[in-house]
């Protein structure tokens, strides 16, 4: 059954995982095609394929590190459900195809046109003395691959790896830990207008599997790498299918079991090793009086800790008295203690909802002796679950961790509703919640203050994050019903870091390795380097390596268990970098280290925010150095309109939305996901999101149902058909419903489900038993969005046009939050007076101005980005382009996106990287390449008229 999503963190990247081994070949497939023309055979480009992430300092009264010791015109919309589908567009070009061409799905957010690089290098202003770092070394040149290996593998050896020596370190850190001083925004937020959601029945029965996201990855990955369409259908099989009706389990799936496992028994374990009388004795005095004295009591027998930080007693207090509280305080400040303590005091259960399971498992790791912790996953087995359920149902365990689709799921909802008693839920990363900040994710649009109280009877709700806009702040709060009197913030960032900012030249990579071996970088033990590419990380890592630097890359392309080990190897100091993308680093608590080096821009302040965050835990003084260049910056600008949609498209995906008119209402639709995502070149993400929208918004048109492999093709083998139907509601049903084709039985789950009346998953558990009792084999395929239609909108055309302006400011606000960081890097290096303390390549105040004004919603660019509005050759170009392909159906937007080499899933880059074309105008503004394409579809159209 396909599901939501427990996964990796790639949600967080917008790049896929690079597939490192070549696919197999490309089938054919379902129709052809269109071919695009190379106009010059020397300008065919490869794709290249990328991943995508990213971080911040000020000095006084810190602790310098020690150097380590070892390591060296839109289309008329349609006004009613059942409106034709103009045939004639404008802005399209008729097809030669009889059919419509079905091409392979593509997004390929991270495919950059090959040579994309080189072609477009335009930077020449590296200013080495921008560094201005001591000890400048210069850089050796590179080892031969081969001995450079066999030496890093000695030096490896002769490091100081001992554990030992590393862990009396870090404790001799804690004891010197200073005190944390945060850059504080102490803007006041306006008013908080609660709305009262109609959240009844919003929730959904989603992701009982929950692994969207993986797949999703790992979709991307195959896609991204250029790579076939044959090379998805194999991880597809692997991983998408229900073989027989048996849920396959990949090996990467058991991975991420053991390590829950893993986790889950650590946490037990360590149970009762402390005098757990002490603490029942603290439990009950914090309970009789929530003082700040027992509080304390509590947190040194519990956590060995002397005092609360900032902002954590107000939460712990606020949290106690029943009352929902938005806490946001920067990374690694301590906020998982601010409903750990509250946990142990309160009688019922804590929920967690969080966005990874990844940081779930870390988080339970992290759990106190005394806190009893549980995790919920897809990846589980029903034995484990059940293990689970008993626990809570027993009160054993004290916290558990879900994921937000897990946790909306109507059967994991029941349970609780009947058996358990829930006296917190804690929303960790919420401004994942809102669609203003940088990480949205449509299933956390669903977590509402009334959903928790109707169905859960939940009253309070602690919401945490480290890096919020005001805007997002307001639109977490008011989902969460939470007044702005339970409003804690105390900070941004830690002034232990030291920000510094360069404008990279020609060659990157060697910038960054003279940045690493000069002063203070070449002082530091731990450094994580954020890139934006899968590719960037493995190719940086080996070069490091080549140079003696011990590095491994980490994204979410690597085997779990793979991950795994570069985090323990890191933070055993077993190496000293870790090249990574946004999937590292997110529940990372290696207090340690020294320095975070942004090697691509982040795309916006609060990715910046929350990656500089992971140095400089333990208090000491750390160094953040970001790296810009305005190639990074064009490609990134491109890549956040990779999920723009237009009126047009949207219409059309709502006319097949309510496909059924006004028969359609209450019941059961689905949409696969791939096919429907290719006819409307609109990625399932954004199909996702459009869907739950159209649940949860001001009106409710559907509830969104678990997401399933619609198409089943079935077998018989004990009982003939007819035979088994007599006394079988389902199988008479589906015998009725069913295509027959050599024997077996084609059927579409949902159309036999409407026709008994009954839900797909009761179908699906039905096939089950069948299949149990030896009866039938079955094969289920076709991932679906499955939803039931509460309501008919009384005409499409505001609805798409209201949707698309929604997408549109969403899309807006993305380019403006990576404008924003470009804005600040600029001002820093090309204006600042260094007045104010900066110096050479070290910006702390000014950057920290720059930070504290935009989450302030203060922050003005006021130095103009080097995007530009028009050029010469463009609408020459898009002529020719077009001309060249007459046989494809374009919109301005397809064509805008070829043009910034964006790959859709009507027009993947596997296909349309290969003209030379593709990804030309990526420093051109997106919307003016677009009305250029309107301008010259319309006059190709109108020449076909004639
Ligand atoms: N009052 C305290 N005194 C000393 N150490 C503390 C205190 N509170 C928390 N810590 C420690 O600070 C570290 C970071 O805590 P935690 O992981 O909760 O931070 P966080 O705010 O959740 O960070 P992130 O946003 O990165 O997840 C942990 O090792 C934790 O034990």
């Amino acid at each position: 059954m396909e599901t939501d999503s427990d996964s990796d963190g790639s949600h967080v990247s917008s790049t896929p995982p690079r597939q490192l081994n070549p696919p197999p070949p490309l089938p054919p497939p379902l129709q052809p095609p269109p071919p695009p023309q190379q106009h010059t055979p020397a300008a065919i480009l490869k794709s290249a394929k990328l991943e995508i992430r990213v971080e911040s300092p000020s000095l006084s009264n810190t602790k310098r590190r020690s150097k380590p010791k070892t390591f060296e015109p839109e289309p008329p919309c349609d006004t009613r459900t059942h409106t034709p589908l103009p045939t004639n567009l404008p802005f399209q070009i008729r097809r030669q195809f009889t059919t419509s061409p079905s091409i392979s799905v593509d997004d390929s957010l991270e495919t950059l046109p090959a040579g994309f690089f080189s072609k477009h290098a335009s930077f020449s202003k590296f200013r080495k003395s921008d560094l201005n770092f001591e000890n400048d070394q210069p850089v050796p040149p590179p080892l031969n691959p081969e001995t450079a290996e066999i030496k890093s593998e000695a030096l490896k050896k002769k490091k100081p790896s001992n554990p030992e020596t590393a862990e009396i370190k870090s404790e001799s850190f804690k004891k010197k830990r200073l005190p944390i001083n945060l850059v504080t925004v102490d803007a006041p937020l306006p008013p908080v207008i609660v709305r009262k959601s109609n959240g009844e029945g919003n929730f959904v029965r989603l992701n009982l599997r929950g692994n969207k996201h993986k797949f999703v990855n790992k979709l991307k990955n195959t896609r991204n790498s250029s790579q076939s369409y044959s090379g998805r259908e194999s991880y597809r099989s692997k991983r998408k299918f229900i073989r027989n009706g048996t849920k396959s389990v990949s090996n990467e799936e058991k991975e991420e079991n053991d390590l829950i496992n893993e986790a889950v028994e650590e946490s037990q374990k360590k149970k009762g090793k402390i005098g757990s009388d002490l603490i029942d004795e603290a439990v009950r005095a914090v309970r009789n009086e929530v003082s700040e004295e027992n509080l304390v009591s509590l947190l040194k027998l519990v956590h060995g800790y002397d005092s609360f930080r900032d902002g954590q007693l107000e939460a712990i207090k606020l949290v106690l008295d029943g009352k929902s509280t938005m806490l946001v305080l920067p990374t690694g400040a301590g906020k998982s203690l601010c409903y750990q303590i509250p946990a142990m005091v309160l009688p019922g259960l804590t929920l967690v909802v969080s966005p990874l399971v990844a940081l779930m498992i870390d988080q339970l790791k992290q759990l106190p002796h005394a806190i009893r912790g549980g995790l919920l996953s897809s990846t589980q087995s029903p034995e484990e679950v059940s293990e689970t359920l008993r626990q809570l149902q027993e009160g054993i365990i004290k916290v558990l961790f879900v994921s937000p689709e897990k946790f909306l799921n109507p059967d994991f909802l029941s349970t609780y509703s009947a058996n358990s008693s829930i006296s917190l839920i804690v929303v960790d990363e919420a401004h994942c919640i809102s669609e203003w900040s940088h990480n949205f994710r449509p299933s956390y649009l669903r977590l509402r203050a009334s959903l928790f109280q109707a169905k859960l009877n939940v009253g309070c709700i602690l919401a945490m994050t480290a890096t919020a806009t005001t805007t997002t702040l307001h639109a977490v709060m008011s989902a969460l019903e939470i007044p702005l009197s339970n409003f804690i913030q105390k900070g941004l960032l830690r002034d232990n870091l030291q920000l510094s900012v360069s404008l990279s030249g020609h060659n990157r990579m060697k910038d960054l390795l003279m940045l690493i071996k000069s002063s203070p970088f070449s002082e530091v033990q731990s450094i994580i380097i954020y890139c934006k590419f899968q590719y960037e990380t493995d190719q940086i890592s080996k070069y490091l390596c080549d140079y003696n630097i011990s590095s491994k890359s980490y994204h979410s392309g690597i085997p779990a268990k793979d991950r795994c080990r570069v985090q323990e190897l890191f933070c055993s100091n077993k190496i000293r970098v870790v090249v990574a993308t946004v999937a590292f680093g997110m529940g990372l608590d290696k207090s340690d280290v020294g320095a975070v080096i942004h090697y691509s821009l982040p795309g916006s302040l609060e990715e910046y925010v929350q990656e500089i965050g992971r140095a400089g835990r333990d208090g000491r003084l750390s160094y953040c150095h970001l790296f810009f260049d305005d190639l990074t910056y064009f490609k990134l600008r491109s890549l956040m309109h990779s999920e723009g949609a237009d009126e047009y498209a949207i219409n059309k995906f709502l006319c097949q939305v309510f496909a059924d008119g006004l028969n359609s209402r209450g019941k059961l639709c689905s949409l696969v996901k791939e096919s429907t995502s290719r006819k409307f070149d609109l990625k399932e993400e954004v199909m996702h999101t459009l869907l739950t929208r159209l649940e949860l918004g001001d009106v409710q048109y559907l509830r969104l149902l678990p997401q399933l492999n619609v198409n089943c093709t079935l077998n018989f083998h004990k009982t003939a058909p007819t035979l088994l139907a007599d006394k079988d509601i389902v199988v008479a049903a589906i015998i009725k419903k069913s295509e027959a084709k050599k024997g077996q039985y084609v059927f579409d789950i949902p159309t036999v489900a409407n026709s008994i009346c009954a839900t797909a998953v009761d179908v699906s558990n039905h096939l089950q038993n069948l299949k149990l009792k030896g009866e039938v084999t079955y094969e289920l395929k076709d991932p679906a969005f499955c939803y039931r239609i509460v309501e008919i909108p009384s005409e499409f055309c505001s609805l798409s046009a209201h949707l698309t302006k929604w997408l549109t400011e969403v899309e807006s606000c993305k380019v403006s939050k990576l404008d924003t960081v470009v804005n600040a890097a600029v001002v820093a290096v090309d204006t600042c007076d260094k007045m104010n303390g900066c110096c050479g390549a070290q910006h702390t105040p000014c950057l920290q101005k720059k930070i504290s004004d935009y989450f302030k919603g203060d922050y003005n660019c006021h130095v103009p980005n080097k995007i530009g509005l028009n050029s010469p050759f463009m609408r020459a170009d898009i002529k020719v382009f077009l001309q060249s392909n007459l046989q494809a159906k374009f919109t301005p937007r397809a064509v805008a996106r070829i043009m910034h080499g964006i790959g859709s899933p009507a027009f993947p880059s596997t296909i349309w990287s290969k003209t030379h074309f593709w990804g030309r105008y990526t420093q051109i503004d997106f919307q003016a390449v677009m009305e250029a394409a309107r301008a010259e579809l319309l006059n190709v159209v109108g020449k076909e008229a004639v």
